[in-house]
């Protein structure tokens, strides 16, 4: 997937890896180009005043902005911060570009890298100084548009892990105290990891408000010819997505891909014997790859000579690769390939007639059985609670908590302050849109009349 590379926090990014972010970016670019949403590409740097624009939106991140401040052997004048993010960039030409309610709404997005001089340490895909992303930068006439769009891609990204990534995942709203905090509101989509017990946000959806439009004076002419702020939305995923769909489907052989995501889904190997007819394997081996290619799948065949078929079968289970063709002598004289699924190790001979048919079927399930599997594992790991022993406890046990609180910020400091230990504190991951009755429960941990159901758990 990656090659480590002699800058910490940096990874390269290899084939196996990019086939699966272009996968997930030809559905998401697809989706929001039906949204009317424009590509754009905005400059890598920003400069110092621009980014200093506004206090609270850099506070706190400023020392993870990295600065360019020489060129060759020379300095700059002014030193230049690379985006870590680019509100900053974009929006001061959102307020050129806005004058009247006919430029609105404004919806653009760029695929691009980002830089982040993280400190806590680096893990591949997951926390790194440089990643992908998209990122997403729309402003409306009014607060009801942007509130729509909101949970318009929230459902995208639902979508990309639920249907691609074969990942379950909890829509919510994130607490005041873990939201954006230059934006309105913040939702998101959480990811949990039942091997470590820690929650992860997989992608985030936010509604700035006019927050950035009071800081960057992007206003219109309304209808009635009054001056207005615009509402903006800001929304982005990232390759953590690939990291998380490491950790989820990673079994002790290795990767296991989701067909959907698969750069291969398909690998077919020969399975020859001393006295048989090596070439007529081999050539079923192609006749086979080129079957399934021209039915669209992603098929390819091993036939170096220098490795043993066992080899290959451990090889290719390690990289992940959801359904193995096996053809030896036997399989050609009885017209039918042997085919081996990687989630479940079933292995099922195929008559040759029926290959792409049951290929398909195949991978289908196999997509199916990964989520099936992933949600029930999940599902195993949530823990609903209503007293603050229970909590600990379930804590302890490495569980994604569902708990009623009162929904102060202070609590959620006090929750963070109280459970600080050498793998982090817990925090909220986020209010579940779909909340369970609140009647006459309470707070567990002021035991003051519960105002909210929250996910709590550590998190990466
Ligand atoms: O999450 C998204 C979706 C896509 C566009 N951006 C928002 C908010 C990003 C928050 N954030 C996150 N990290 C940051 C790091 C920084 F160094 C600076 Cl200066 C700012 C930020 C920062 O604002
Ligand atoms: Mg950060």
């Amino acid at each position: 997937m990656i090659e480590y590379y002699d800058i910490s926090g940096c990874y390269i990014l290899r084939p196996w890896t990019m086939a699966v972010w272009e996968m997930m970016q030809t559905f998401f670019d697809a989706e929001i180009k039906k949204m009317k949403i424009k590509n754009c590409y905005f400059p890598l740097f920003v400069s110092p005043a621009v980014l200093q624009k506004e206090k609270d939106h850099i506070e706190g991140f400023a020392p993870e902005v990295a600065w360019v401040t020489k060129s060759g052997q020379s300095d700059l004048e002014v030193p230049i911060a690379i985006r870590p993010t680019s509100e900053t960039v974009m929006y001061p030409y959102y307020s050129k570009w806005i004058r009247g309610h006919r430029d609105l709404p404004l919806r653009l997005n760029q695929w691009c890298n980002v830089v982040r001089w993280e400190f806590s340490h680096p893990t591949p895909f997951i926390r790194s100084r440089e990643f992908l992303w998209q990122e997403g930068h729309t402003a409306f006439a009014t607060k009801e548009e942007a509130d729509k769009e909101v949970l318009d891609i929230l459902e995208l990204y639902r979508r990309i892990y639920e249907e691609y990534l074969a990942i379950p995942v909890i829509k919510g709203k994130k607490s005041e105290l873990e939201k954006f905090a230059g934006g309105f509101y913040t939702t998101s989509v959480e990811a949990f990891i039942p091997n470590t017990g820690r929650g992860i946000q997989g992608a985030t959806s936010h509604c700035l408000g006019q927050n950035f439009a009071k800081m960057f004076d992007i206003t219109f002419e309304n209808e009635k010819g009054e001056k207005a702020m615009v509402w903006q939305n800001s929304w982005a995923y990232s390759t953590r997505t690939i990291g998380v769909m490491v950790m989820v489907h990673g079994d002790d052989k290795g990767l296991v891909m989701p067909p959907k995501v698969a750069s291969v889904q398909i690998i077919v190997v020969p399975v020859p014997f001393k006295d048989a007819d090596t070439q007529a394997i081999f050539d079923a081996c192609d006749a086979t790859v080129n079957t399934l290619n021209e039915a669209g799948f992603r098929a390819e065949a091993d036939l170096r000579d220098n490795y043993s078929p066992g080899w290959k079968y451990s090889h290719w289970e390690m990289k992940g690769v959801p359904l193995r063709i096996e053809i030896g002598p036997k399989d050609l004289a009885n017209k039918q390939v042997r085919a081996v699924r990687r989630d479940n190790s079933a292995k099922i001979d195929i008559p040759m007639v029926n290959l792409v048919e049951q290929v398909k079927d195949m991978l289908d399930n196999i997509q199916q059985n990964l989520f099936d599997v992933a949600k029930h594992k999940r599902d195993a790991c949530v823990k609903t609670v209503r007293t603050w022993d229970e909590f600990i406890e379930a804590l302890g046990q490495k569980k994604m908590i569902l708990a009623p609180w009162c929904d102060e910020m202070e609590v959620e400091k006090d929750v963070k302050a109280r459970t600080k230990g050498e793998t982090g504190a817990a925090k909220t991951l986020c209010a579940p849109f779909d909340q369970p009755d609140l009647e006459g429960v309470n707070c567990f941990v002021t035991g003051r009349p519960g105002k909210k159901w929250s996910y709590w758990g550590r998190s990466y």
